[in-house]
């Protein structure tokens, strides 16, 4: 059944914040953050450390309140969303689950939590590679397999949006390739994702689209090729072929947020 409501949040986009503000102790987190993530591609979200990312996705899964502004997920506070999982799965710590319960024992805890079927346990299992150790104990896994479990968390109720904070940390390069090509196969799906990362080399190949922020202000919001473009030596950016300009990106970037970085030794 399609009702007006209906047509309207699908025209919305996947994930919009507008003005998000949040202060911890007085410290400005994140200010006046305003930008909107659409289906269909990979939306990096960059920042040196501190600068508000983590505090975003959790504004925008609604496991914080803003002093200001609002979080929007396809048109709805994450509060609003019926079946939250089937609409936006987030993996945000990849040890948050009981550490005494088997990777399909925490899915199946998860799903049916959410009233989602048994068989995505094992589809989710399969799609991150872990069905052979389903039933072993997760407090026993290495950093790869639970973030691999984070990821089977994320995309237990077949969401349409997926965040992902730091995917790729303690992967190893095997890893890192397979989530890079899970997250483009997730966007050639139509769906929505946003990723943080510290990875620049695996940002610039894997995401279409930059979202990056300082200090909790939005710096720049704009496809990677142009990003890269516009923040790196012009001279440096001509005499590099264009195959080669993906690696550029961590030049751009340092050049962006010099001046926003939490910490620095002088
Ligand atoms: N629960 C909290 N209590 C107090 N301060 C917090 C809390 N969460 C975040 N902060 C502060 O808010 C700012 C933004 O932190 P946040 O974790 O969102 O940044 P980040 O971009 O995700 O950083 P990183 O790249 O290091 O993970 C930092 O100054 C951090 O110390």
């Amino acid at each position: 059944m399609t009702t007006a409501n209906t047509h309207t949040f699908d025209a919305a986009p996947a994930i919009e914040a507008r003005g998000l503000t949040k202060s911890y102790g007085g410290r400005t987190a994140v200010a006046d953050l305003s930008f909107a993530v659409h289906a269909g591609r990979v939306t990096g979200f960059l920042g040196p450390n501190g600068a508000g990312k983590s505090t975003t996705m959790r504004l925008l899964l609604g496991l914080e309140r803003p002093e200001a502004g609002e979080a929007l997920i396809e048109g709805r506070p994450y509060a609003a969303l019926i079946a939250p999982m089937t609409r936006v799965g987030a993996l945000l710590d990849a040890k948050a689950f009981h550490k005494g319960r088997s990777a399909r024992g925490h899915l199946l805890a998860l799903a049916r939590s959410q009233a989602l079927p048994d068989a995505r346990v094992d589809a989710v299992l399969d799609l991150v590679g872990l069905s052979s150790v389903a039933r072993k104990r997760a407090g026993g896994f290495s950093l790869g397999m639970a973030q691999r479990l984070g990821i089977a968390a994320a995309l237990l109720g077949d969401p349409r949006i997926v965040l992902l904070d730091e995917p790729v940390n303690g992967l190893d390069p095997q890893g890192i390739l397979w989530i890079r090509t899970l997250m483009k196969q997730l966007a050639a799906e139509g769906r929505a994702v946003l990723v943080s990362s510290h990875l620049m080399n695996e940002m610039a190949v894997t995401a279409d689209h930059l979202l990056v922020i300082g200090q909790g202000r939005l710096l720049a919001d704009c496809p990677t090729a142009e990003f890269i473009e516009r923040h790196t030596d012009p001279a440096v950016y001509a005499a590099t072929p264009q195959v080669a300009r993906p690696a550029l990106l961590e030049e751009a970037f340092m050049r962006l947020t010099a001046g926003a970085a939490e910490y620095s030794a002088h």
